[in-house]
């Protein structure tokens, strides 16, 4: 039996669980996800070398770690991977941590690193809680296989000092680690990679920007293969809106919407402790609270149900160009590519024309059919640029598609930088 890396990516409305056979770089032979966790149905998607299955879920799973749960059991009782391996075969298990706090790379988990991040957990309480409650099942479940966090902020490690100080009296915001750090680092990483080696570029030559838009969304400038602003902040709720999420408001707002925002939600526990406002922000507000739902492929579409629906479209569009045009500025003009991934990103072609045509004065020209077509089924990376094949390719910023894949790059980080 071949040995087995397994990664899990515990998002804010899926969890997704990858099983790669330990090869560099590793093969996937096993890859099953629940999505809707926020947004009742819930479907399980699972693929495996010889079959794909997708289907709505009878049960609700009311949290990330019941989706994962679920998802090894059902992944060990899969016929097609207990020919290929069982769970003895796993070696280590990636997980996926948003917040990482000043870890600047992946670590491996044991009594002292848990601890450390279940100290920091309040920094991003919906995203770590879950995420370490999962740990904490593999550790107890599991106790000889290792288990390694990667974090989503370890990228944004190399964030200027007057980009990640927020402009606040330095002694409190020391003592309590408040700064940006940003997140969907693991997104970006494998995205530099891919779209470097697309371009025939070195990583440390390559000037990017880039947005990740899923149910949470976010935009990163990367300068010469480094992370050099990015539009979340302390948590995930800064910069864009999401699924459930605002995006940057007047912070004094959270002083008038309700007068109970500042006390503990009722889904605070001994565990977890968010406030009103926190939860508010976070899970009652974005496309949710604009419109109702929390799929944008409802929004997304030439005639939408609803002025919300146009509403909320217009809100995120508006939002990716104004950090475009603060990214653009910050690169000096010199951007390789503009790129699209996450779950919006990568399957929405009219968010893919709005943004670039509203940013076509910068130099973005997408080709529509291209575009319309979107991403090309096994290949990471897909160029949208008009002229793809004139001379003139090279004067031009490409607008590209990236299949980011977080799973992937945690095995693939495992296998290459750490030892394991
Ligand atoms: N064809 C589509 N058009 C627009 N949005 C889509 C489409 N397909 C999926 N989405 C949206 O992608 C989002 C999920 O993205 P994803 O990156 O997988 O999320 P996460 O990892 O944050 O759970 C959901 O809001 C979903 O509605
Ligand atoms: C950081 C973050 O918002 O992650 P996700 O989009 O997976 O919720
Ligand atoms: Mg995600």
């Amino acid at each position: 039996m071949p040995r087995i890396i397994l990664s899990v990516n515990a998002g804010s409305s899926s969890v997704k669980a990858t099983f790669y056979k330990l090869e560099n770089p590793p093969v996937a032979v096993l890859d099953a996800q629940v999505s809707g966790i926020t947004s009742p149905p819930q479907t399980l998607k699972y693929s495996t070398a010889t079959s794909k299955k997708k289907e709505q879920l009878k049960e609700s799973l009311g949290t990330p770690p019941d989706a994962f749960k679920y998802l090894l059991r059902r992944c060990l009782t899969d016929s097609d991977l207990a020919q290929l391996a069982g769970m003895d075969d796993v070696v280590f298990i990636c997980h996926r941590i948003v917040h990482g706090g000043d870890y600047t790379q992946a670590i491996e988990i044991n009594d002292e690193t848990y601890h450390n991040l279940k100290k920091i957990e309040d920094l991003a309480p919906l995203h770590n809680f879950p995420a370490l409650e999962i740990i904490r099942k593999c550790r107890q479940e599991l106790p000889n296989v290792k288990n390694i966090a990667h974090f989503d902020s370890a990228f944004h490690h190399t964030l200027p000092k007057h980009v990640r100080t927020y402009a606040i009296d330095q002694e409190v915001a020391t003592r309590n680690k408040l700064r940006k750090y940003g997140f969907h680092g693991i997104s970006y990483a494998f995205i530099l990679r891919s779209v470097a080696e697309f371009l025939g570029k070195p990583q440390q030559d390559t000037n990017l920007i880039v947005m990740h838009i899923g149910s949470g969304a976010s935009v990163c400038a990367i300068k010469a293969g480094k992370s050099i602003d990015t539009s979340m902040g302390l948590t995930p709720l800064a910069g864009l809106p999401g699924a459930t999420r605002s995006g940057d408001v007047d912070p004094s707002l959270v002083f008038h919407y309700t007068s109970e925002a500042s006390s503990l939600s009722p889904a605070s526990t001994k565990e977890m402790h968010i406030s009103t406002a926190e939860e508010i922000l976070n899970k009652k507000s974005g496309w949710k609270g604009l419109t109702g739902t929390t799929d944008f492929s409802q929004i997304a579409v030439d005639n939408p149900p609803t002025e919300n629906h146009r509403l909320a479209f217009d809100i995120l569009v508006d939002r990716i160009c104004g950090f475009v045009g603060n990214y653009f500025v910050k690169l000096r003009g010199r951007v390789d590519a503009l790129v699209f991934a996450g779950g919006i990103g990568e399957k929405s072609a009219l968010l893919r024309q709005a943004v670039t045509q509203e940013c076509s004065s910068l130099g973005f020209d997408l080709d529509a059919q291209r575009n319309s077509h979107g991403a090309e089924d096994d290949k990471p990376v897909t160029d949208l640029t008009r002229d793809y094949s004139s001379d003139k390719k090279e004067a031009k910023p490409r607008v590209l598609i990236c299949q980011t894949d977080e799973q992937f790059q945690m095995a693939y980080h495992s296998v290459n930088h750490m030892k394991i």
